[in-house]
């Protein structure tokens, strides 16, 4: 990224919609506190924008739409690369450079946490959906963010149009542990799901080659749009955390090309057999208590394998040693506080 987004710098465009700031990068950072009426105009070939809220806007093309997309990120303040790479996107919808043939959702989740360049400033907001916000101190920013994204989500959906026949939604993260497989998506839990095909095409063009298949509910943003918006949903794991300014964006050019094909109303090329492979969750590891010991080390990358019998943590006469031949790690994080998920182990699906 060539401009600071912290200092818009007079040579660039400020974009009509987030005037006095840039863009909508430069408008969420200096306002998330603000209260923000929302905005309306029709661009020259007739889409409706509608600037909902801080990090919330809506894009509606005056052509039938057959999808509704929901295009989300930030949901952890410091995973920046998604959130250029969704800017940018939003600038060229308004300069009207890139074209609009579904209606869309953009959603820059945390305010807080992008000023602080942090995950989350008292919650990590991705364990607060599908009404779990309800169960939470309900004065903290990010549990009335939670309810307010569910709320703009599902109202969203409420309005399409009869046109309308899929629902979708992408919520763009990046890890923090290098990973094996370089990009990954997790596919929510939902009862006698399949992976459609033009979602499989979708995760292929956006050079995602692995499918990790979680095996329960979760409380995560993407749980909660295919879970109680019937929505086909994704949290995308598109690379490594890093500072705003410091990622390469050249590395995030296949699902670049991917989202705006999709927002163009493009058909994706078919994927060839095996593009995608496929990884189901088989072990879900929780932080159980003070005494509770991983044995997992700081360095294992994402998809680090371990071989039958490997003890992965134990807490007392309780422990989870490797069941399979062999099993990879995901999301080890020793560090998340007691009950929360430290981690997935997966083993091979070749069903996908
Ligand atoms: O790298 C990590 O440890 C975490 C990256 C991240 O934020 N992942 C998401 C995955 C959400 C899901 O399971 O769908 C998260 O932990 O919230
Ligand atoms: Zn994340």
């Amino acid at each position: 990224m060539t401009d600071n987004p912290l200092q818009p710098s007079n040579t660039v465009k400020i974009n009509f919609m987030f005037s006095p700031h840039k863009d909508m990068l430069g408008h969420t950072l200096a306002n998330a506190d603000s209260e923000h009426k929302a905005e309306h105009s029709i661009l020259s070939a007739g889409t409706e924008v509608t600037f909902l809220d801080t990090g919330i806007i809506k894009f509606e093309p005056n052509t039938a739409a057959t999808q509704s997309l929901v295009i989300s990120c930030a949901i952890h303040g410091n995973e920046t690369a998604p959130i250029e790479i969704v800017n940018q996107i939003i600038n060229d919808l308004l300069a009207e450079e890139q074209k609009c043939g579904q209606r869309v959702l953009f959603i820059f989740g945390n305010p807080w946490a992008m000023n602080a360049a942090e995950r989350f400033v008292d919650i990590n907001m991705n364990r607060l959906f599908c009404g779990h916000w309800q169960t939470q101190d309900l004065s903290l920013k990010e549990v009335k963010r939670a309810a307010k994204l569910e709320a703009y989500v599902a109202n969203f959906f409420a309005e399409e149009p009869v046109t309308v026949t899929e629902r979708l939604h992408y919520d763009c993260h990046t890890a923090i542990r290098d990973s094996t497989r370089t990009r990954f998506a997790v596919y929510p839990f939902v009862a006698e799901r399949k992976l459609p095909n033009s979602e499989k095409d979708f995760l292929a063009h956006a050079q995602i080659n692995t499918l990790l298949l979680q095996q329960k509910p979760a409380n995560t943003f993407s749980s909660f749009s295919s879970i109680k918006q019937n929505a086909q949903s994704f949290t995308l794991e598109l690379g490594k955390v890093q500072p705003f300014g410091s990622n390469n964006l050249a590395d995030f050019n296949g699902i670049d090309k991917a989202l705006r094909k999709r927002i163009a109303g493009e058909t994706l090329p078919s994927s060839v057999q095996g593009a995608v492979e496929g990884f189901e969750v088989c072990h879900e590891i929780e932080r159980t208590s003070v005494d509770w010991q991983f044995f997992i080390d700081d360095s294992a990358t994402n998809f680090s394998a371990y071989p039958e019998g490997f003890m992965v943590w134990q807490d007392g006469d309780k422990s989870y040693q490797v069941e399979n031949a062999e099993e990879y790690i995901v999301f080890p994080n020793p560090n998340v506080p007691i009950g929360q998920r430290a981690g997935l182990m997966l083993k091979k699906d070749n069903n996908l």
